[in-house]
């Protein structure tokens, strides 16, 4: 279980996060919403020790053990992947080379590169691609296999679906939901809200970097009064 409580994170002086907790139950997907420059990334990268920003103040809890102070390294360490936005690869590393550089080709244990191409079929065709050579869903695809290659628990996805055609996007969520079923828990940023109520078990809406509302998906599909309030949709 992760556990979130009371963060405050600065980018400079810039207070941007103001105490939000949340709490991920262990294989739930959560679905963190909000509008654009409401602090979901920054709450991410606070998680995942990713500087900037600085989290000053509060805690970040994963199995009862504190991370704040934590390397990002460390934390994955720990079994918590992060598929980051903008998907972080490296133009001139080939597909393989971008899953090994976590992994060794020869492990035996828990995903190995062979168990990521056969999750991910069309990456196994582009093995020997290089990340430039990639399509956006490709792209995606292979931020999410690299975050599986460190066997996480947990993994904090930050809008995997971006940018990416509407076929892709469907793509996307059953990928999604397959980590689920594996028992994955996912900390899911999701700009499009009908795509993180079907997705999530739970959902969280974060506002000028305060948690403003949370409640399950199945209820917050029919909470219209509050969608429109919060997140501006009809
Ligand atoms: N590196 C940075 N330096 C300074 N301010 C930043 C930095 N990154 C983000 N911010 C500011 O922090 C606030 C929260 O941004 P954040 O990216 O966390 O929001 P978000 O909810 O993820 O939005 P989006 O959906 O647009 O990514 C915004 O006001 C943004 O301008």
């Amino acid at each position: 279980m992760l556990e979130v409580e009371g963060i405050h994170s600065f980018y400079g002086e810039a207070h941007v996060l103001h105490g939000p907790s949340l709490t991920v139950r262990d294989g739930e997907v959560l679905a963190l919403l909000g509008r654009n420059g409401m602090g979901k990334t920054t709450l991410i990268r606070s998680i995942m020790g990713l500087r900037p920003p600085v989290v000053r103040r509060g805690s970040v809890r994963w199995k009862g053990q504190e991370l704040l102070g934590l390397a990002p390294h460390e934390i994955a360490r720990r079994r918590i992947g992060i598929v980051p936005q903008g998907r972080r690869l490296f133009p001139s590393l080939t597909v393989l080379e971008h899953l090994t550089t976590l992994k060794p080709a020869g492990a035996r244990h828990g995903w190995t590169v062979a168990k990521a191409f056969e999750f991910f079929p069309r990456l196994a065709e582009r093995k020997s691609n290089r990340g430039h050579e990639l399509s956006g869903g490709e792209r995606q695809m292979l931020a999410i296999a690299r975050a599986l290659m460190t066997d996480p628990e947990l993994v904090l996805m930050d809008e995997p679906s971006e940018g990416l055609a509407p076929v892709m996007v469907q793509h996307v969520e059953s990928i999604v939901l397959e980590l689920k079923r594996a028992g994955l828990a996912i900390l899911l940023v999701e700009q499009n809200l009908y795509s993180a109520l079907a997705l999530a078990d739970r959902v969280c809406v974060l506002e000028t970097g305060r948690v403003v509302h949370e409640a399950a998906a199945s209820e917050a599909g029919h909470d219209h009064a509050t969608l429109t309030r919060f997140l501006g949709v009809h």
